[in-house]
């Protein structure tokens, strides 16, 4: 592994921030540490960059400590989620920052700055200071700076929540295709599941200052370790064991073996079929219309049921359907909320 963190501890006073978690990013990785307000993303993002002292654990760049690096001298380049540019700097001047403070060349600077706007696609933009810029072109040089020193990690905190939604998809394309092309390892931090899911090699999923999972994408959409990750990520219907014994037991079969109370049925809405059914068991309650697909609540033996459907079919409100599930489609998961209620 590239850079890894390993059993890191961060307390706040009295208040553990960070219990004891271990990450790593390989080479020309990108990472994502996906979780919920609070549950210590940024704290961690900030322990890597040197900007705040751990308490227990270490933090490795290719087996070399950084304990004793400050922030400067580790080489990571980071974007914060305010863009944070010197307003009375051109953009030129501060896309080409980091590397007049290392004493380069100036010929050098502004070839490397010419190239980097030609990266982010704004090359007219050089002479321009930050407040004549947009949201969205501002975070695009915030970023320009940071790869322009070649840093050996590109640390990242939520760097589009503050733009609209059309601008920050396409800066999250873009942030993708640099990433890929330059091929610098990076970590991001972000509470939104489909920024992740777009973006990740690999997702991080952390919870009150631990984390719950890890792995693809795929991995952690199609089969998610516990209910807080299942909710986390994507819509799910959990169900409890006791009413799939009642009314479909032969989705059992792919449980693992523990009390009732340890283990619930995850079904994702797109997994669940439906079937106009004048004599069918379960009803539609309401019916979202989101124009690639419908969304339909269904009251249903196993409960109330969000699913989603593309097809030509459509439903209204009060009509009976039928309602099934594909054996394979129902995946088993850890009833974290219970455990951690018992
Ligand atoms: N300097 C600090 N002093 C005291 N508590 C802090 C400090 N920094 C963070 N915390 C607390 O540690 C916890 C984790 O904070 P952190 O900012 O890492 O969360 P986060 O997951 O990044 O959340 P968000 O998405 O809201 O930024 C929070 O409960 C926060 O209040």
């Amino acid at each position: 592994m590239y850079l890894t963190a390993r059993n890191v501890t961060k307390k706040f006073g009295s208040f553990t921030a960070l219990d004891n978690v271990s990450i790593s990013i390989a080479h020309g990785e990108f990472v994502c540490l996906l979780g919920p307000s609070g549950c210590g993303k940024t704290t961690l993002l900030r322990l890597i960059a040197g900007l705040a002292d751990l308490d227990e654990g270490d933090i490795r760049l290719e087996e070399e400590d950084l304990s004793q690096t400050p922030a400067r001298k580790r080489g990571f380049g980071i974007v914060f989620q305010s863009y944070s540019l010197f307003p009375n700097m051109t953009i030129a001047e501060n896309i080409g920052y980091g590397l007049k403070i290392r004493h380069t060349a100036e010929a050098h600077i502004a070839s490397r700055v010419a190239e980097l706007l030609e990266l982010i696609k704004l090359p007219q933009a050089a002479d321009k200071f930050p407040g004549q810029l947009s949201g969205g072109q501002q975070q695009r040089i915030a970023l320009a700076r940071a790869i322009a020193v070649e840093p050996r990690v590109l640390l990242l905190d939520e760097p589009l929540s503050a733009l609209d939604a059309k601008v920050r998809g396409e800066l999250r394309s873009e942030i993708s295709r640099l990433q890929r092309q330059l091929g610098i390892p990076t970590l991001m931090v972000t509470h939104d599941q489909e920024e992740a899911l777009a973006l990740a090699d690999k997702i991080i999923c952390m919870n009150q200052g631990t984390v719950v999972q890890s792995g693809s994408p795929e991995d952690l959409y199609n089969r998610p370790a516990t209910r807080f990750v299942a909710d986390f990520i994507g819509t799910s219907n959990l169900v409890e064991t006791a009413r799939v014994r009642e009314v479909q037991p032969d989705l059992l079969e792919s449980r693992p073996e523990g009390p009732d109370a340890t283990y619930v049925a995850c079904i994702r809405p797109e997994h669940i079929i439906l079937k106009p059914d004048a004599n069918g068991r379960a009803t539609v309650r309401s019916v979202t219309f989101l124009g690639n697909m419908c969304r339909i609540e269904v009251d249903a033996p196993l409960g109330l049921l969000t699913v989603e459907t593309h097809g030509a079919e459509s439903y209204r409100e009060g009509e009976t359907v039928d309602v099934s599930i594909p054996r394979k489609r129902c995946t088993w998961v850890a009833d974290d909320i219970t455990e951690a209620a018992s």
